[in-house]
């Protein structure tokens, strides 16, 4: 086997310029098709997934949503909120043909020349909204993601039909569209078990008062073993809306330190609890740390719908799930100064929750 001999440094300072402050994006470097790993991508070995730190055996549920009004079906969803905190739905009613649709969008944009994607950069991007980028949050990153995103914060209709990027907008927001039921199911069965009967206006912001999709996009990695897609870290949203393609590197952490990998299902959405949630449940619900790996041979790529509070909303534990006496875990934070937390660090695990613990 070949030694692994990083890029040097001083290529290296170049590199950070191209891919970050330039927005070319990882992927504009894998094209180059560099032999080694450039020295801002090695990952410290804790931060790295080995075979031995991998659970083959064990894998999240998968739930069939057929008959997603019978009892059954909430109570494998409930469960498996608070046992995995992530489970798989088939069967949700989202059809084949929108969720390839918006996988060939996500192709379609970061196919895009290097110029055309960097209208969506930070401060160029026509609107706070959409933005498009590269690894998490670069300036407090030690080590950079490899790992390209657009990232677009739904306003209204008008505003993305107006200013999302026009080779995935239309794609996109129909994805949006027809998992507004499948997300209203979840989170009603959810409820039910928690004690909150009815999702009341109130509720309705609280839980999914504003959406965030991302389209992730993870190229062909030199040393993939070094590095990561995405780091250890927990969302901040209520629940989260997956759609994965069929290359797989998605891991969830699992008992100890041991991590258990989420198999592509072709049509399946992977679904997960996120902080806000955790934190409405008073830890009845937990949202579990996940990564992504990088690969060597193929690009990949996600689509995550993030459902959240609205920006403005305090979030805190429902007074249900308080009423029987229960002490509160958590305090009332901004939900926009949650979601600033989490942005201004790196990928930290579990960490971001701390800032609302009691
Ligand atoms: C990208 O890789 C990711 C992402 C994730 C995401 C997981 C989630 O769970 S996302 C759920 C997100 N929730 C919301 O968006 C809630 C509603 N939004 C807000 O409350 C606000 O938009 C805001 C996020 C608080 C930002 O408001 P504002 O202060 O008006 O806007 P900025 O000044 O532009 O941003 C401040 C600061 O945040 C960072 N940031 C903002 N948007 C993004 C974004 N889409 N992606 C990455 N970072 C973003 C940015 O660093 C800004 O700092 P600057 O230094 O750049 O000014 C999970 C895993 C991943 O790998
Ligand atoms: O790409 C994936 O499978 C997961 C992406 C993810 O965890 C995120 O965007 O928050
Ligand atoms: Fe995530």
């Amino acid at each position: 086997m070949d030694p692994i001999v990083a890029t040097p440094i001083s290529e290296s300072s170049n590199i950070t310029n191209f891919v970050v402050t330039n927005r070319n994006g990882v992927k504009g470097l894998s094209e180059m098709g560099l032999k080694t790993l450039p020295k801002q991508y090695i990952q410290p070995v804790e931060e790295r997934i080995t075979v031995s730190n991998i659970l083959p055996q064990e894998s999240i549920p998968i739930i069939d949503m057929s008959n997603w009004d019978e009892q059954k079906v909430s109570e494998s969803i409930c469960d498996a909120a608070e046992k995995w905190g992530f489970f798989q739905i088939i069967n949700h009613g989202v059809p084949l043909e929108v969720l390839e649709n918006v996988q060939d969008a996500t192709h379609r944009f970061f196919n895009l020349p290097a110029e055309e994607k960097r209208k969506f950069s930070k401060e160029n991007s026509p609107s706070n909204s959409v933005r498009f980028g590269t690894s998490f949050s670069p300036e407090a990153e030690k080590a950079l993601e490899w790992k390209d995103y657009l990232s677009m914060f739904y306003v209204s209709e008008d505003e993305a039909s107006a200013l999302w990027p026009s080779a995935c907008k239309d794609q996109v927001l129909e994805y949006m569209r027809r998992s507004e039921p499948v997300i209203q199911r979840l989170l009603e069965a959810l409820m039910k078990r928690i004690n909150v009967k009815e999702i009341d206006e109130t509720k309705e912001s609280l839980l999914m008062g504003s959406k965030r999709i991302n389209l992730n996009y993870y190229p062909i990695c030199p040393n993939p073993e070094l590095t990561v897609g995405i780091g250890r870290h927990s969302d901040v949203s209520t629940l989260t809306i997956l759609l994965q393609d069929d290359t797989g590197g998605l891991y969830v952490r699992g008992n100890n330190d041991s991590w258990v990998h989420v198999p592509p299902i072709s049509g399946s959405l992977v679904i997960n609890v996120g902080d806000a949630l955790q934190i409405m449940s008073n830890g009845r619900y937990k949202s579990i740390e996940h990564r992504v790996v990088a690969n060597g041979s193929k690009n990949r790529i996600s689509v995550p719908i993030f459902v959240n509070p609205r920006p403005d909303d305090m979030i805190g534990p429902f007074p249900e799930v308080l009423a029987g006496g229960e002490k509160a875990l958590y305090k009332q934070v901004l939900y926009s100064n949650y979601v600033r937390h989490f942005y201004k660090k790196a990928h930290d695990g579990k960490k971001t929750i701390e800032f609302a613990k009691i």
